[in-house]
Order: C-alpha cells, then structure tokens, then sequence
C-alpha cells in the first residue's frame, strides 16, 4: 500500500482498485487538461456538466451532515459544503461566463446520462447506508482531483489554456480541506469498524462504492472527451 497525504483509509481503498485508480487520474482528459491539447468545446462541455455534477455533490456533502455522528464529522461535511457552493463553483461560473454561457443556462443544463448515473449512486449509497456507505463514494472525486491537481502543477505545459482549473485544485488551500477529509474519514472509519478496518466484513462492501465511484469518474472523463 502507498501512503497518500490523504489517510490511511484512502490508501488502503485506492491499493483496492489499482487499474480503475490509474484510468481515472491518467485519463487522456487529464493529459489533455496539462499538455494544453484538450479541445475547448471538449473542456465547456465537461464544465457545465461539472457544474450540475457539483449541485448534486453539494447535496450529497449535505447528507453527510445529517448522517453525521460527531460535531467533527458535521465540521468537515459542513465545510465542504461551503468550499463547493462557494469556491469550486465559481471558477465554472468564471469560465464558462467568458466562453459566453450565463449561470442560469447552466443551471438549466440537460444531463448527460454519465452525470446522471454517478450523483445519483453517490446519493443511494447515502439514502441507503450509513456515513462510511457515503464517504466511500465521495472519496474517489475529492482525493482524485486532488492527485491530479498536485501532478499537473508540476508537469502541465507552462502555456496550457488550462492553468486556472490546474491551480483551483493545486491550491493549498484545497490540498488542506482535502487532508482535513482524509483526517475525519479515517476517523470516521476506526469510530465504527476498529482499527483493522480491512478485516471489518463491512470493508468489501465499501471497497466497492469506492471501485464503482471510481468507474464513475472514468466515465465522466469519456463523457467530456466525447463533447456535446
Ligand atoms: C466529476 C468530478 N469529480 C470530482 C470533482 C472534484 N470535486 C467535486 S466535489 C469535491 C469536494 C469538495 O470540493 C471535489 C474535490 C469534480 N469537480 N468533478
């Protein structure tokens, strides 16, 4: 298992799935986003897709406030709430303003079915589970981006069209709300299952909501690269 800056809980569920882990964060999208060869109609086309996809996420991090069983728990859910609907959501407002799209078409925005399929079986795996049911469906979005983040500021093509979706997710600040989240996830996670969680007969089971997020995540990097 390799250690991450994001807990040790996290470590373990992306060792779990190392193929899905690598599509996902190696994504020819991805690639394109640092070597500046994405096209532009590709990147709008994930971004107001992004946009209705961070609504639902907002939801989702809102349930975890009420599936909460500590004020810690609440604190980091609460507060991820704040940094979607306040901070990652304007850079697709931003953006999307200067490519000439208003923030009432894409509220309006039809879904595509990638977009629908993954808010949706985040949010199920909520309703139906508990906490740790819905974290190990969040992780693979708040953790991925964050490697990713951290990869293409360092490599990305100093002349990419791409740099402030790079930094929005390099920020320290956002690298340390989503160390902040791998804190309280292995918290969470040793409060319910002990501290060999692996050995846990729940684990295989959120193993999974993590490999299947993680699909999901694949799946809307194919959705971008396919364009409207
Ligand atoms: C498809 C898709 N996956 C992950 C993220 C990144 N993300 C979404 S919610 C969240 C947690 C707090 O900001 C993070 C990191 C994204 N924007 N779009």
């Amino acid at each position: 298992m390799t250690a991450s800056p994001y807990g040790a809980t996290f470590a373990l569920w992306r060792t779990g799935c190392p193929d899905p882990w690598n599509a996902y964060t190696h994504h020819a999208f991805v690639q394109g986003l640092g070597d500046g060869t994405l096209p532009q109609a590709s990147f709008l086309h994930y971004l107001v897709q992004d946009y209705i996809f961070l609504v639902h996420f907002a939801r989702a991090w809102s349930l975890g406030v009420v599936k909460a069983e500590t004020l810690d728990e609440m604190r980091v859910c609460a507060g991820t709430v704040d940094a979607l609907v306040n901070h990652e959501m304007a850079l697709h407002v931003k953006t999307c303003a200067a490519a000439g799209i208003d923030e009432v078409t894409l509220f309006a925005a039809t879904e595509e079915f990638e977009n629908l399929a993954y808010t949706r079986y985040v949010m199920d795996a909520g309703l139906q589970g508990d906490f740790l049911d819905l974290m190990a469906a969040l992780a693979p979005c708040c953790f991925g981006y964050g490697e990713i983040g951290q990869r293409l500021a360092k490599s990305a093509a100093p002349d990419t069209p791409y740099g402030d979706w790079i930094e929005t997710y390099a920020d320290t600040a956002y690298q340390s709300v989503m160390v902040s989240v791998g804190q309280m996830m292995d918290a969470a996670v040793t409060r319910r299952l002990g501290p060999d969680p692996a050995e846990s007969a729940r684990w295989p089971h959120l193993q999974g909501r993590f490999a299947t997020a993680t699909r999901l995540e694949i799946a809307f990097w194919d959705m971008g690269l396919r364009g409207a």
